[in-house]
């Protein structure tokens, strides 16, 4: 069995009445990219302060691969960390702030950082009052990217990159995989969870709805098949996994389709099909279906 980066056993945090977050079980295997999905106030950043020992579990326990959540100053020696909100010393420039964070991590690829700050365009030698939101994400992100800790934890890391960033951060990522390093990254887009992370678990009002693949994720969830034909109208309403079959004009039908295709596609067969298309849903609908449209808490 693979060595667990990340291990939580029944964590729930209560604040007062609310609870953050209800008995999460987890396990990240070492050297996969995990995604947290989940929308504003799910607790998302709750779990991570819990699993980076900087806040008490009401219940539970945590573990950096094999070391206690609140032994702080050893497990963040396996460990780099980018806080949804970076704060960086406001007098210090980019260059000064990287030098710190190298000294103060567990160890750094200086030529690999070199060549993030090229590729995330960051101005160095700017001190860091007078960066945008992103540019000090970006900061946060590169030394992260550069340290040699075998896990990352990203909290939101793209929510202040934009779309040519964002490609470089999924980059990079691919890299720090590549390179044997976990990486567990909180996000509410669903789009870069799909692109970069290996499995996804989702988080709905403290509790962990689903962990699954992406692909796992999909198959889940209901596919639209869209069926052109000439001759008899095929026989689907008996199939298993079909659902909604309804007619759209003459020689097509819709359905929706839930798990394997064997059944329907033996009685699809049988008729006379011209044409088949097949709709998987986006990461948008199936998250949708989990949420439905009520708001997360
Ligand atoms: N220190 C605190 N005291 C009281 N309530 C808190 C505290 N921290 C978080 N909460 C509450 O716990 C819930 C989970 O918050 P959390 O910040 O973990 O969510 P999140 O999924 O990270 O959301 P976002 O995407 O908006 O950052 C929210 O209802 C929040 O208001």
């Amino acid at each position: 069995m693979s060595q667990s980066a990340l291990r939580a056993r029944n964590l729930t945090k209560r604040y007062g009445s609310l609870t953050a977050l209800d008995d999460l079980t987890l396990d990240v295997p070492a050297g996969e990219v995990f995604g947290f999905l989940g929308p504003n106030g799910a607790g998302k950043s709750t779990t991570i302060r819990l699993l980076l020992g900087l806040a008490r579990p009401t219940a539970g326990q945590a573990w950096i691969f094999d070391i206690e959540a609140a032994d702080v100053v050893r497990a963040h020696r396996l460990l780099a960390y980018v806080p949804a909100d970076v704060a960086l010393w406001p007098q210090l420039t980019g260059t000064e702030i990287l030098h710190l964070q190298a000294q103060t991590g567990p160890g750094t690829d200086l030529a690999y950082r070199a060549e993030l700050v090229e590729r995330f365009a960051l101005d160095p030698s700017k001190p860091a009052r007078t960066y945008s939101t992103g540019n000090r994400q970006k900061v946060a992100l590169i030394a992260a990217f550069a340290t040699r800790a075998p896990l990352l934890v990203l909290d939101e890391p793209t929510s202040g990159l934009d779309p040519l960033m964002e490609r470089e951060f999924r980059t990079a990522v691919g890299q720090a995989r590549d390179r044997g390093q976990t990486v567990f990254l909180s996000s509410h887009q669903l789009a870069e969870v799909d692109a970069v992370c290996d499995r996804v678990g989702i988080l709905r009002t403290g509790r962990l709805a689903e962990v699954a693949t992406i692909d796992r994720l999909r198959g889940l969830h209901r596919s639209e098949v869209t069926v052109t034909y000439t001759g008899a109208t095929p026989r689907l309403s008996a199939i298993p996994g079909v659902e909604t079959v309804e007619a759209t004009g003459d020689g097509r039908l819709r359905f929706t389709l839930t798990g394997a295709p064997t059944a329907a596609l033996q009685a699809l067969a049988a008729a006379d099909v011209t044409a088949l298309t097949v709709r998987e849903p986006s990461l948008e609908e199936i998250f949708l279906d989990f949420y439905g449209t009520e708001s997360a808490r």
